[in-house]
């Protein structure tokens, strides 16, 4: 925060002030529009046997965000000797105390909601202090007053119930946040729910507790309920689609929690419910998969074909083992080391959309994004584009160049967003942005062992994993796969699109007896086909999270101490 922007907090006009006993001392206390602030100290307090003397102090300036207060309550009388450590004389002095709840951030992204307790001397004092801080509150419009919240019961290690019931919904309860609480009885319920049951003018935003594919189930819901209330046919792959109005938070229990991670910086519940507390807004792209001109799904973090594909098919059916299902089946994937040929094309991103290797990280009020949104990276669906064959070929349109790789490859992964997790805390494209219209593009060829093991590790620690020969990334936005057995990238297909025969038959239809193929994995569930259309839709969602922050700065923290300043409150 500039210094200039401090004294515009501060000089906002006072819509409460008061003298308060705070801690061990007496305050004037003052509350504006944007900050709540301990102001001017009026005396302070010691206990000096069994008796307590004035002694004055310099001035000590403490403030607090009221962007970043959860809310304020009376205090229970327990509360007032357990958290204001047992200080009797502020029970006989000033009897009426009230709490402030607060965010704080911790170490590594996390957030904790913290208390400060104030004393008045009277009861309508408390009274108005704690309805002037929550009216304040309540005109913050971008925080949610009514969320609807779907919990699945089974995702992660099976505590989604337990975590909302004892580590949010008291927080939600805290910020005056009213729920309808949902708790899933199979696959789909929340996605059909959302589609067809619930009125959502009834509600500010979705919550799901579980993991990514909790996340999916509700993203499918909302962009399709949004679509069809908006007359758009999902099934043509160059749709432009309708952004969803709601927004959506994750608490995170699930096995991977990668959506929430890459938005957060954590996967921490406490810190997911601060950000719904607050508002917080991320736009963030979805990608939709078609296969021949028929919608299959959409996918906002890993699709994955080859490594990613395998290990998510054998894992399903490892369920009962929780999380530790992905590492079991990653190492077997791993030794069994299939490789898989096909064809890839794709259209690459814009020049100042940045590439996946220029070290620009995706952090809140990302430029890249802001620059995503204006290209109107959202691609409308009459594009005349063409395609060209081969390794380097290339063939330029109205949208841009097509290209196409064929070969053969241990792992095709497009990531829509760097898919940081816990296991990978850069992800698998580290410098991937949320919400700038683009995936991207990760071509893993056929190498050794070794190699793959290689690559894999470096997803572990700072090591570059693009930084080897058999490796490959691209910024698209959009790309097609047709595995080799497949004709699906063909003379035929690509004169639907281009109105011309620009392109030789890149697969060759295969005598096949159906191997050959791997599955993707489209945010953890198991796509049918292996032959899909994927297309970047830019900022079509928006989730309670703000992206991860930049280090700690001093604006990052809440509860600031400005000692020594000669600054004053002015009404
Ligand atoms: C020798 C060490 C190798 C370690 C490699 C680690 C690489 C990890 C990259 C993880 C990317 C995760 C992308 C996110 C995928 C999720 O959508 C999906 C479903 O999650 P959930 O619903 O919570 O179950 N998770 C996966 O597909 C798991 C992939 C794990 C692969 C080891
Ligand atoms: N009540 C339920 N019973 C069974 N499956 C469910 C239920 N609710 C949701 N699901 C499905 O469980 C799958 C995994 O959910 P997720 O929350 O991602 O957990 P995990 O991270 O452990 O995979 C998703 O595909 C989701 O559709
Ligand atoms: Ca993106």
């Amino acid at each position: 925060m500039l210094i200039s922007e401090f004294f515009i907090m501060v000089n906002q006009p006072t819509l409460l002030s008061s003298q308060l006993f705070y801690e061990n001392r007496v305050v004037e206390v003052t509350l504006n529009r944007v900050m709540l602030g301990l102001w001017k100290e009026i005396e302070t307090r010691r206990k000096r046997s069994a008796s307590f003397n004035c002694i004055s102090k310099d001035a000590d300036h403490h403030f607090l965000l009221v962007s970043e207060i959860v809310g304020a309550r009376e205090t229970e009388e327990e509360d007032q000797t357990n958290k204001d450590g047992g200080r009797k004389h502020n029970v006989l002095l000033y009897p009426y105390a009230f709490t402030v709840s607060y965010t704080e951030r911790t170490k590594h992204h996390c957030w904790r909601c913290k208390d400060i307790i104030f004393h008045c001397l009277d009861k309508a004092q408390r009274q108005q202090w704690v309805q002037t801080i929550n009216n304040q509150l309540s005109l913050l419009s971008i925080r949610p007053k009514r969320l609807l919240v779907y919990i699945n019961p089974y995702s992660g290690k099976q505590r989604g119930k337990w975590i909302y019931e004892q580590r949010v919904a008291p927080l939600f309860s805290r910020a005056s946040i009213s729920t309808d609480v949902i708790v899933t009885e199979s696959a789909n319920h929340a996605r059909d729910h959302l589609k067809t049951e619930v009125d959502l003018k009834q509600c500010d935003g979705v919550v799901c507790v579980g993991g990514d594919g909790m996340f999916s189930e509700v993203v499918h819901g909302l962009v399709s309920r949004t679509q069809s209330d908006s007359r758009v046919d999902q099934n043509q792959p160059n749709q432009d689609l309708v952004p969803c109005a709601l927004r959506i938070g994750i608490i995170p229990a699930g096995s991977t929690d990668c959506i929430c991670y890459s938005t957060t910086g954590t996967n921490d519940p406490v810190t997911s419910a601060l950000h719904i507390i607050m508002g917080d807004s991320q736009p963030m792209d979805v990608c939709s998969v078609h296969h021949n001109n028929t919608f299959l799904r959409y996918s906002v973090s890993l699709l994955g074909y080859g490594f990613y594909g395998d290990v998510l098919t054998d894992s399903e059916r490892k369920r009962w083992m929780g999380p530790s299902r992905y590492d079991f089946s990653g190492l077997k994937t791993f030794l069994t080391h299939q490789y898989y040929e096909g064809t890839v094309a794709f259209l690459p991103a814009k020049d100042n959309l940045g590439n996946p290797r220029d070290k620009i990280k995706c952090r809140t009020r990302c430029h890249i994004c802001e620059q995503g949104a204006n290209n109107g990276q959202l691609l409308s669906g009459d594009h005349v584009y063409k395609m060209a064959e081969e390794n380097s070929d290339e063939e330029t349109s109205g949208d841009g160049v097509w290209r196409v790789i064929r070969g053969k490859f241990l792992a095709i992964n497009a990531a829509c967003m760097s898919c940081a997790c816990p296991r990978s805390p850069r992800g698998l494209s580290p410098y991937a942005h949320l919400a700038d219209g683009t995936t991207d593009l990760i071509l893993v060829r056929k190498a050794s062992r070794l190699d793959f093991l290689r690559h894999l590790i470096r997803h572990t620690n700072k090591d570059d994993q693009f930084d080897m020969s058999f490796v490959e990334v691209h910024r698209v936005r959009r790309f097609r796969f047709a595995p080799k057995h497949s004709n699906v990238i063909s003379e035929v297909d690509l004169s639907e699109t281009s109105g011309k025969k620009i392109c030789n038959q890149v697969c060759t239809a295969h005598p096949n007896n159906d191997t050959g193929h791997s599955n993707w994995n489209c945010d953890g569930e198991i796509l049918p086909h292996a032959d899909i259309q994927v297309s970047v839709h830019c900022q079509l969602i928006r989730l309670f999270a703000r992206g991860v922050e930049r280090g700690t700065t001093f604006d990052t923290y809440t509860w600031s101490v400005i000692e020594g300043s000669n600054l004053s409150w002015q009404a």
